[in-house]
């Protein structure tokens, strides 16, 4: 018997179920993700071998043969949340690129003596933007639907900025009221050279509002922007900010309406920076995307929602961020302001030099 066995040759099969045995021997329990079972059905659709398959992702023939039994369930099934709110999901999704050669000096925009107008100046970010934009030389028209806020920091600002500051009672959702706090810019600060989009509203059960404004306000200070700036109205030319989010790049689960509002105003962006419009206008235009401060983390979030069970998703979405201080956010968007090129929106976060979102490469 023993000199016979010496010279049997083994078929295939034989060879594989050896091969199996052994991997079988060595293998404890193997959970598969998703996406590995998602391939092992491609893979079964190609016309691959169970055989193979079981080796190749280390389980047993009846692993793949149950795998088979449930390509419905598998095909429909959500990818997992936490593949979804990992770093790998998002950065597939969009591109940054830290613009190394931003900070070149030639065509600086110099602010000193240039009129900004801000909506949404008040408060937040926007508060922050008109004290560095008069630290700067420039003179501010602080524009807000909030008008106790508004003379409240006018008058804050006055103490040093004494003339070069003024408040407009303004509602970006109101194109006449818009249109007047240009009008009362250019008469009291002798024009505009720079306006920066940034009022906003964040709550999906309130989305036509929030429409209105995170969008709508921006198309009409963008239109604004090109007749009273616009180069070929007669205007000095000049440069649109428009306020973005870091939910202009990736969604934020929990808020589906905001982040349409913030993924359009970086395509806003894009389509009215290209050259073609600013040889028209010799309007700038650009984005700012931050990432969320600590008071937008810490407010009952249930109340911005448009249902109560989203409030998980907020968590996701909010989880592993890292609170943006107002003081930078306004410190970059100045930068940005001298030296980015038209059409670009550029994530801001803490501590880090901004980084241009590529939205659709
Ligand atoms: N706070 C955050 O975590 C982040 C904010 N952003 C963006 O930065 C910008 C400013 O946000 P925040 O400073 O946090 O907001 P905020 O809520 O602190 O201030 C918004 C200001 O806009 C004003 N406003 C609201 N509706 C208006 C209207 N119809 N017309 C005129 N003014 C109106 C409010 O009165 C308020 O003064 C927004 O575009 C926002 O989406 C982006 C990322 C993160
Ligand atoms: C995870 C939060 C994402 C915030 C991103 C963002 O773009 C913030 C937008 C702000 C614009 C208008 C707002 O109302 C947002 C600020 C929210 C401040 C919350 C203050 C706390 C509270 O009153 O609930």
């Amino acid at each position: 018997m023993a000199s016979k066995r010496k010279y049997k040759t083994l078929t295939l099969k034989e060879k594989l179920d050896i091969l199996n045995r052994k991997m079988a021997s060595k293998r404890k329990y193997k959970t598969l993700t998703l996406k590995e079972k998602l391939d092992i059905l491609n893979r079964l659709e190609r016309g691959e071998s169970g055989k193979v398959l079981d080796i190749a992702y280390g389980v047993d023939t009846s692993t793949i043969s149950d795998i088979k039994k449930c390509t419905g369930r598998i095909k429909s099934s959500p990818p997992s949340p936490a593949y979804l709110y990992s770093r790998r999901y998002r950065n597939s999704a969009v591109k940054t690129k830290a613009i190394k050669n931003y900070n070149t000096d030639k065509n600086t925009m110099d602010l000193k003596g240039k009129v900004a107008l801000v909506t949404g100046g008040a408060s937040g970010y926007g508060r922050e933007y008109c004290v560095e934009l008069l630290k700067q030389g420039c003179k501010v028209s602080i524009c807000d639907i909030n008008s106790d806020a508004g003379e409240d920091l006018l008058h804050e600002l006055s103490k040093q900025a004494q003339d070069r500051v003024i408040f407009c009672p303004c509602d970006v959702t109101d194109y006449q009221q818009y249109e007047e706090a240009f009008q009362t810019t250019i008469s009291k600060l002798g024009g505009v050279d720079i306006v920066i989009n940034n009022a906003s509203v964040m709550n999906d059960r309130l989305w036509e509002l929030e429409v209105d404004v995170n969008l709508n306000g921006v198309i009409r200070g963008l239109l604004l922007a090109f007749r009273f700036l616009g180069r070929d109205r007669g205007g000095p030319g000049g440069i649109v900010v428009n306020g973005g989010s870091s939910c202009s790049t990736h969604p934020f689960v929990s808020l589906p309406v905001f982040t349409a509002t913030k993924h359009a105003v970086a395509a806003l962006t894009r389509s009215y920076g290209d050259p073609y419009h600013v040889n028209l206008t010799g309007v700038r235009v650009i984005a700012v995307c931050p990432t969320p401060t600590e008071t937008a983390l810490q407010g009952d979030a249930r109340k911005r929602l448009m249902s109560g069970e989203y409030e998980q998703a907020w968590k996701r979405d909010t989880g592993n961020t890292v609170p943006v201080k107002n003081e930078f956010v306004a410190k970059s968007m100045v930068d940005l302001i001298k030296k980015a090129p038209s059409g670009s929106s550029w994530l801001i976060e803490n501590s880090q030099a901004p980084k241009e979102i590529t939205l659709f490469p």
